[in-house]
């Protein structure tokens, strides 16, 4: 940390701003205060009246309009605020970044390190991540670079704050953030569709509904817990369910003669094309 900090203001490493308090923040929030991180020392710029009022009623966390008033003692900036306004919450932070040099984590899709760094006046430790909402539950993964100006501590630092959302992956090639916000930042939604068109035919073959959403919404947690817990791979797992000849089969030919890989495929195709243009629209 530089010692450049103005005298009237002490900045703390463990102090963290957060700019943008809206879903995602929320998430991490929650995960830092659920595991122990003092809601003391979470600041939160929010130009939302109602959601700073929530923020600090759920989880006591000090919360203001203005990311100046936030960022004063923080040594760690986390940037949660949409692509689109990135360059500009950036310009407006720069002078101060300049005089206290926090570390800057972003969880922002498609803005690159460098456009970081450069709107934050330069030479400054950037952490590109990327999470997901289940980190709201503690079972998030996010995805993390480290530009060169990032020190060890500070490394050290980001994977605290992200561990408390659930797994951590380090990235060393940032041209691989846009493909891990196209599969796991995005991809809870993907399971949610998944979940609404599931109980939506469930429903079309005659269950209630609250029987037809318990039905998918439990399928889909046990899939995804023998996913992770059993050691073995999705494909022979999908085997193990497929009876020959049996009803699994006549719904995995359905999806397969659909084109359902070809879909997901370009899903995730469009979604990191999409995030290329985040950055190169946003510059
Ligand atoms: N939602 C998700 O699943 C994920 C999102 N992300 C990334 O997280 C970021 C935030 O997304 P999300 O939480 O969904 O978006 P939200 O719109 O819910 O949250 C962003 C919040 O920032 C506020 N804001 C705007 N300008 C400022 C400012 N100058 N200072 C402080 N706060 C400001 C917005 O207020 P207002 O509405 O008034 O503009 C809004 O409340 C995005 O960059 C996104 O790419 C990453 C991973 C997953
Ligand atoms: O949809 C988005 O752009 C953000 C990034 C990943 C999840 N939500």
């Amino acid at each position: 940390m530089s010692a450049a900090s103005s005298e009237s203001t002490a900045v703390s490493p463990a102090t963290i701003a957060f700019i943008g308090g809206g879903n995602m923040a929320r998430s991490l929030i929650a995960g830092l205060v659920a595991r122990g991180t003092a809601p003391a020392s979470i600041r939160v710029a929010e130009p939302v009246e109602a959601l700073r009022d929530s923020l600090r009623a759920d989880y006591g966390v000090v919360t203001v309009a203005d990311a100046a008033e936030a960022i004063a003692d923080a040594g760690v900036w986390v940037f949660a605020v949409k692509p689109q306004v990135m360059r500009t919450v950036c310009d407006a932070v720069a002078a101060t970044a300049a005089e206290t040099d926090p570390l800057a984590v972003s969880i922002a899709a498609g803005i690159t390190s460098a456009q970081l760094d450069r709107w934050l006046g330069g030479d400054r430790a950037v952490v590109r991540t990327m999470p997901n909402t289940p980190a709201l539950l503690g079972a998030g993964i996010t995805g993390l670079f480290a530009n060169p100006r990032v020190s060890d501590a500070q490394r050290d630092a980001a994977e605290r704050i992200l561990a408390t959302a659930g797994e951590t992956v380090w990235i060393d090639d940032e041209a691989l953030m846009d493909a891990v916000t196209a599969v796991s930042g995005s991809g809870p939604a993907y399971a949610f569709l998944l979940a609404e068109a599931m109980q939506a035919a469930g429903q079309a073959q005659g269950l209630p509904e609250d029987t037809a959403r318990t039905l998918a919404a439990q399928t889909l947690l046990g899939a995804a817990r023998m996913l992770v817990e059993s050691g073995e791979t999705a494909e022979v797992l999908r085997k193990r369910v497929t009876s020959p000849g049996g009803t699994t089969q006549a719904a995995i030919e359905t999806f397969e003669a659909g084109g359902f890989r070809a879909l997901v495929d370009a899903a995730i195709t469009a979604a990191t094309r999409r995030g290329r243009e985040l950055s190169a629209a946003n510059d």
